[in-house]
């Protein structure tokens, strides 16, 4: 499988395959990595998939955008990172042995598909986990090593140092806003104290940290001097990785290759969404796709208007489903391409303005008319709908809930979708106790491995965010 750049030009090899790109993370002409076709899966092929085990499946869906690992060496990778020890924080009564188990809150119509039962607690891991093993194994191949740049609202963070923590060759430095993330969230990654893990809170939102990783991928000499990665979304891997739990949601959720589901994901830098459009794009029977977002509506507005307008960080709410708060989503970019009929052209006029903090409109355009066709519906949930919907769980199922998946289902309730509908459990509710007790009175549940966490000493550089400065940082580190 061969990949391209959103905005036309791939870079060096030009026509790199996924081991550069897992690499390379953001293409060099500043777009993102998408495989050149989206691998089509054939009525036959759902057939024999629906009784396969989480690893089995993600083998063989990979095996579709990874064709420059020997077929044996990514089973092994596959084997290797799903496994019921890895995401072993289920519900009560479900299987770890499933990894994303559907929890059902009315039978058949209205589930939550379980993503957030690995290390950290939140849906990252379920890619990250991935990725941490395919570095080690391509870095080993290639004999050279990684200083991963990432930038996190609070999830992406903790999941790509638990993932990394230790591993051979790889440095992780992570920028996160300085004061906004949960106590929890904090607590999981400050107090690691590996050698290879640097964490900076940047004096700013989660969107100038995305910008600093984005402006230094941009510094081609930079990048290639001091051999910088992504583990953001803006990494194709990290995509793909979540395609897998859309098909295993769906088998979940239907007896039968006939029926159709709709997916429900609170979203922030469309990423997980963006894995569930590639799902349907290569044929899984998806009904809708249903976009939530928390205040910072960027997304909902868009799928409303067709005007994308990103906003400052001035504009952008500090809210109680803090991993949502950004206003700038990068695989947006990705969406549009295919929006746009994959022309690469169009993509990057329109990101030139992005970039220029501007807006674009295309509410006039031909392909803003036929979007319905990729089966998006949008919405967005407020603090006092977080609070309303946690109580209504768990008064109602008997089922805690965190705030950004209150953000999904009070979201889905409002979309009549005529199919069963999987809500994305994108975080565990102990990661914001603080909207926990004030919806419900009550301390959210802890698993045992994570108790007392919060009072472990902690490490973190505070910066202001300017990218030079995270430059200096990172020399200073790894040594000219
Ligand atoms: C708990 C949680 N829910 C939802 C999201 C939004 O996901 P995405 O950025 O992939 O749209 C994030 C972070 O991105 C998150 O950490
Ligand atoms: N919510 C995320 C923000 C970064 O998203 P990513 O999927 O692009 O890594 C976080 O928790 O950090």
């Amino acid at each position: 499988m061969k990949y391209i750049s959103t905005r036309g030009h791939a870079g060096q090899p030009a026509n790199p395959e996924f081991c550069d790109i897992l690499l390379g993370g953001l293409a060099p002409d500043g777009g993102l990595y998408l495989p050149e076709t989206y691998p089509q899966v054939t009525r036959a092929e759902l057939d024999a998939w629906r009784s396969l085990s989480y690893a089995e499946l993600a083998f063989a869906i990979l095996s579709k955008f990874i064709t420059d690992i020997p077929p044996a060496d990514l089973k092994a990778i596959c084997d290797k990172t799903y496994t019921a020890d890895v995401y072993r924080h289920v519900r009560q009564g479900d299987r770890a042995a499933d990894i994303t188990p559907v929890h059902w809150l009315e039978e058949g119509r209205l589930g939550l598909l379980e993503l957030s039962n690995g290390p950290t607690l939140a849906f990252k891991d379920m890619a990250m986990q991935l990725l941490g093993n395919l570095f080690e194994y391509v870095l080993a191949r290639r004999g050279e090593t990684i200083n991963i740049l990432g930038a996190t609202s609070g999830d992406t963070g903790s999941a790509a140092e638990y993932a990394m923590r230790g591993k051979h060759g790889v440095r992780v430095f992570m920028l996160s806003p300085h004061g906004l993330m949960s106590p929890f969230q904090r607590a999981q990654m400050y107090s690691l104290q590996d050698e290879n893990i640097f964490n900076i809170a940047v004096t700013g939102m989660f969107d100038d940290a995305q910008d600093i990783v984005k402006a230094v991928s941009n510094d081609h000499a930079f990048k290639a001097k001091y051999k910088i990665g992504a583990v953001n979304s803006i990494n194709w891997a990290r995509v793909a990785a979540q395609i897998v739990y859309y098909f295993k949601g769906y088998f979940a959720a239907t007896k039968s290759n006939d029926e159709q589901v709709a997916f429900c994901v609170p979203s922030g830098n469309f990423g997980n969404i963006c894995a569930g459009h590639i799902a349907r794009r290569m044929g899984l029977p998806v009904a809708k796709l249903i976009l939530a977002t928390n205040e910072n509506d960027v997304l909902d507005e868009f799928f409303r208007t067709g005007v994308y307008r990103p906003r400052k960080a001035a504009e952008t709410h500090v809210t109680s489903s803090p991993s949502m708060d950004i206003s700038k989503a990068s695989n947006f970019e990705r969406f549009v391409f295919d929006l746009l009929g994959r022309d690469p052209q169009k993509v990057a006029a329109l990101w030139a303005e992005v970039d220029a903090g501007r807006a674009f409109d295309l509410s006039a355009s031909p392909e803003f008319a036929a979007i319905a066709e990729f089966g998006f519906v949008s919405g967005a949930s407020r603090h006092a709908d977080r609070l309303a919907t946690i109580r209504k769980v768990f008064d109602q199922y008997g089922v805690m809930i965190d705030t950004h998946t209150a953000d999904a289902l009070k979201v889905a309730w409002q979309h009549e979708a005529g199919v069963p509908v999987l809500v994305l459990e994108t975080a565990l509710a102990v990661k914001f106790a603080e909207t926990i007790r004030e919806a419900l009175g009550r301390e959210p549940e802890r698993p045992a491995d994570l108790e007392g966490i919060e009072s472990l000493p902690q490490r973190v550089e505070v910066m202001a965010p300017d990218a030079d400065a995270v430059k200096r940082f990172i020399v200073d580190r790894v040594g000219a």
